[in-house]
This record gives C-alpha cells, structure tokens and sequence, in this order.
C-alpha cells in the first residue's frame, strides 16, 4: 500500500468587506492524476514522516516553504482499487507559507476561489470531501475504485465518509 500526503495552502485576498478565500491547487503535470487539479503531495519517502512529506512535495511541486508544525491535519482517506488497499493519504491544509508559488517539471499551481474549484478537473472523489476540507472540517473516508490498475484510469464505485472523528494515526 502506497502512503501518501496532499497538502492545501490557504489565502484570503479582496477587501475586508469582500474577502474572497483562496485555495492553492496545481495542475498535475506528471504521475497519477496527471491533467488533473489537486492539492500539492505525494507518496512519502523511507524515513519520512506524513508531515515531512508535505512539506518537501510542496517545496518540490511548487516551490513553497511551509513550516511543518503550521500544518493542520484534515483529513485521512483510503483509496481502494478492487477491495484492497492502494493508497492512504494524510491531508493537510495551512496559512502559514513563505515564497511565491512557481511551475515546476512536475505541476502548475494556481490560487483558486474556494468557491470555484473546478471538481469537474479532478478526482472524482474530491467534490465529495475537499468542500468541507476547505471549510475547516476533518474527514476520514473511505473510496471504492473498480477495474485494475492504474488507479486514475479505475471507476469510482462508491464511498463512505465520517466528519469531525478522531483521526486514526498518531502524525495529527
Ligand atoms: N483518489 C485520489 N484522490 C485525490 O484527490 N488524490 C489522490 C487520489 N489518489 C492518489 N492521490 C494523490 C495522493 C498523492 O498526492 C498523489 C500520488 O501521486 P504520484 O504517485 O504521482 O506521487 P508523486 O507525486 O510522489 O509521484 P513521483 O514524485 O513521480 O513519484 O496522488
């Protein structure tokens, strides 16, 4: 099973009578997914820490800096790929980064309105838990996917979700 991060920096830009709230998300350039918007991440390297790999997939997809203990853990999904587990993945979101987003080999990010975020562009799960994410609940769910590898080209086939649980694992 692969273990693997997604991390969401957060910004508020506009007025302070009209803020708009900011998510940034990249365009997958390479791997799974590739095409497709998500969050900076991916699989953790030996000896790393969930946390750890936030930090370093961010800095290398997009280039910026975020203090590890500034990451607020939001959530835990398991993916399925016909009934066994194929990835779990830790995500995180935070305010608190330094450095100007910037395109690399692997993804272009992009700040986008909470309110616009284009699920119609993503997995196909996302619109069914990153909304509550990005509205500062925890989510630990579960995704069923059916018919081989590679996961991205897999069906969707159902999934179960619980809010506001205590998370499983001990990097919260
Ligand atoms: N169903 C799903 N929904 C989702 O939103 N993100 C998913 C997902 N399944 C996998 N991911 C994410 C988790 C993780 O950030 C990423 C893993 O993609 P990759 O295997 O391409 O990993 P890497 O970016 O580490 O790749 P390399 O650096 O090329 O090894 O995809």
């Amino acid at each position: 099973m692969i273990e693997a991060t997604l991390c969401f920096p957060r910004r508020t830009r506009g007025t302070e009578s009209d803020p708009t709230e900011e998510v940034l998300l990249i365009e997958k350039r390479r791997g799974l997914g590739d095409g497709w918007y998500n969050g900076p991440g991916g699989k953790l390297e030996d000896g790393e820490t969930p946390r750890e790999c936030a930090v370093r997939e961010t800095r290398e997809e997009v280039g910026l800096e975020i203090d590890p203990e500034t990451l607020e853990k939001a959530g835990e999904l398991t993916f399925l790929l016909d009934g066994e587990r194929h990835t779990f993945c830790h995500v995180y979101r935070t305010r608190s980064f330094s450095g100007e987003p910037t395109t690399t080999e692997e993804a272009r990010p992009e700040w986008v309105p909470v309110d616009d975020v284009p699920y119609d562009q993503m997995w196909e799960d996302d619109q069914f838990w990153l909304p509550g994410v990005l509205e500062g609940e925890t989510v630990v769910g579960e995704f069923r996917f059916e018919g081989g590898q590679p996961l991205d080209e897999a069906e969707f086939v159902g999934h179960d979700l619980e809010w506001n649980e205590h998370l499983e694992t001990t990097d919260t």
